[in-house]
């Protein structure tokens, strides 16, 4: 499913009205039946008490129409408007004369100061059963202050069942994040498209269970081509040759390890085969070989001369590049160290390395100071960096990447002319030409060292088995949250290890094969 920008939605509704002619009452309908089907579902609506907080938008017109549909349906409902009335336009307008017009108690709390009527809030808060957060949806402007603050915190210790419209109140749009404070939801209802606020943390977390509804938008507006952003649905795994041989699952040369680091070559080069990859082969310092070799004696070993600090030294180059050309992709990087030698060798080797290569950890620093040598790659490169790394890439501080995360990664990819997987929860796939994909998969105890060296293998593993480079990415993203939270499933979040998703990587595989459409259908609910 596509996800969209505040900019986009506004777009699609004007295109909508405009060239479609589904006006603005219909769209606000459409909403307020949407909502109403989740209450349905979730909470049951007749003889249940509301209390429904509406702003001054549409997105508080929309609670208007919810409140006119529940009451039809034989519920008790009582309205909260947070500001003057008069300042009502459009669908929302009309949907406000017809609840003046109706049964249905409507209090305008438009002091500044909302102390004084608190009280009464709170007492209806507390006889209701279920409340309808429509404050602010994709036209909240800035952070919350006085009376909104005050409702938002009061729905947040109510207790009660809370249905957020479009976005929880107070979340950005378009970012994810809190501006102020803003409401945690049991369920949200979103329209048109999911926003990528809805879809990134902490938006994601608040709005709890998330539905969409296309509030009857053509097909050729919610799946335009202009709109870039998905989720990261997984794709078709190519059937399994089953007269192949190690040769046919890809041949996958691994620069990795250090003195320092025998974990990270370890993960990578073992996470490869363990997610359904053929050949893995690990350049690796000489010294730290039997380590390794003793966790995972499947991997070919290359033993590569040392550093006085037991990197990979820079004499290795062109041996090095030799093995490479025989391979069909190269990851670089996990546990290199940041010896300067090493990080020579690493840019080195980027420039002349032609096949695709992945670049994680250490890689992503030493090249971090000389982006070019990516730009002017023609074979495809993928970098994998976290936060930290993606700050050392852009030069900009690690809150600034956080804060709007989509928009830096689609930059870079494009800056770059690489594919970037911006690590964190809810990681981000995102291409040159522009594409971004939001995965889903992973939790919080995927958090942990090696993790990230894992992702490598799973990526390179996804390319062996014959998925095309642009797919391999983001599939080797969705199988190695989704081999995450196997591992959490079975032991929970906390004191998961990079071996335990190394350990459920072929379920992982497996269960791509076999329910990838059901797996990916779970995050997020359609309905009319
Ligand atoms: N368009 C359509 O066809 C459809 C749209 N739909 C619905 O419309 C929603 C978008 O509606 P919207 O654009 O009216 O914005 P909305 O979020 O209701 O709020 C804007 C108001 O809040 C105010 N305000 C902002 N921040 C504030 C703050 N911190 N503190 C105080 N005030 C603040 C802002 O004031 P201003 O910034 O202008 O001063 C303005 O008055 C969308 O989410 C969906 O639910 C559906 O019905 C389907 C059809
Ligand atoms: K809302």
């Amino acid at each position: 499913m596509k996800i969209c920008s505040v900019a986009e939605i506004r777009e699609m509704d004007r295109a909508a009205i405009e060239e479609f002619g589904i006006i603005e009452e219909i769209l606000m309908e459409n909403a307020g039946q949407g909502a109403c089907s989740v209450l349905l579902e979730q909470t049951g609506i007749k003889d249940k008490k509301f209390c429904i907080f509406c702003g001054i938008g549409n997105n508080g017109g929309d609670g208007l129409v919810i409140a006119r549909k529940l009451h039809s349906y034989g519920a008790e409902v009582k309205v909260f408007i947070l500001s003057d009335p008069v300042k009502y336009k459009g669908a929302a307008k009309t949907n406000y004369k017809i609840v003046s017009q109706l049964p249905v108690p409507v209090e305008v709390i438009d002091s500044p100061d909302m102390l004084q009527s608190k009280t009464g809030i709170k007492n209806h808060i507390n006889c209701c059963d279920i409340i309808i957060d429509a404050v602010f949806g994709t036209g909240l402007s800035r952070n919350t202050e006085g009376r909104y603050k005050d409702i938002i915190e009061l729905i947040n210790t109510s207790q009660k069942k809370v249905l957020s419209i479009d976005i929880p109140s107070g979340v950005n749009g378009d970012t994810g994040r809190i501006m102020g404070n803003a409401v945690r939801a049991d369920f949200t209802i979103t329209f048109g498209l999911p926003k990528t606020g809805n879809m990134l943390y902490p938006g994601y977390e608040l709005g709890g269970k998330l539905y969409v509804s296309h509030i009857s938008f053509p097909r050729s507006l919610y799946k335009s081509e202009t709109i870039k952003t998905s989720v990261n649905t997984p794709v078709s795994l190519p059937p399994r040759n089953s007269n192949g041989h190690k040769g046919s699952f890809g041949d996958v040369l691994f620069i990795a390890g250090s003195g320092s680091y025998y974990g990270a070559p370890y993960f990578s080069a073992c996470g490869f085969l363990k997610s359904g990859g053929g050949y893995s082969r690990l350049a690796s310092p000489r010294s730290i070989i039997p380590f390794i070799a003793a966790r995972c004696s499947e991997i070919v070993f290359i033993p590569q001369s040392e550093t006085v600090s037991g990197s990979i030294a820079y004499e290795n180059k062109n041996a090095i590049l030799a093995q490479t050309q025989k391979r069909n992709m190269v990851v670089l990087g996990p546990g290199l160290s940041l010896e300067k030698e090493t990080r020579q060798l690493a840019q080195e080797l980027t420039e002349k390395i032609d096949v695709p290569l992945l670049i994680d950890g250490d890689g992503i620093t030493a090249l971090s100071s000389n982006l070019s040598i990516i730009q002017k790659r023609i074979p495809p490169t993928i970098l994998t960096p976290h936060p930290g790394e993606m700050s050392s890439i852009t030069g900009m501080s690690v809150k600034e990447i956080e804060a709007d995360r989509i928009k830096i990664v689609q930059d870079t990819a494009e800056k770059l002319n690489a594919i970037i997987v911006l690590k964190g929860a809810h990681t981000l796939i995102a291409y040159p030409e522009g594409r971004v994909y939001i995965n889903m998969t992973g939790n919080s105890g995927m958090g942990t060292p090696g993790s990230g060296d894992v992702l490598t293998g799973a990526v390179a593993a996804m390319f062996g088995i014959g998925l095309n480079i642009e797919d391999s990415v983001r599939m080797g993203v969705f199988i190695h949250g989704l081999s995450g939270d196997l591992a959490a499933e079975q032991y929970g979040k906390d004191g998961i290890t990079a071996q335990d998703i190394l350990d459920f990587l072929p379920l992982a595989v497996k269960k791509a094969r076999e329910k990838g459409h059901e797996l990916s259908s779970k995050t997020i609910r359609s309905i009319f």
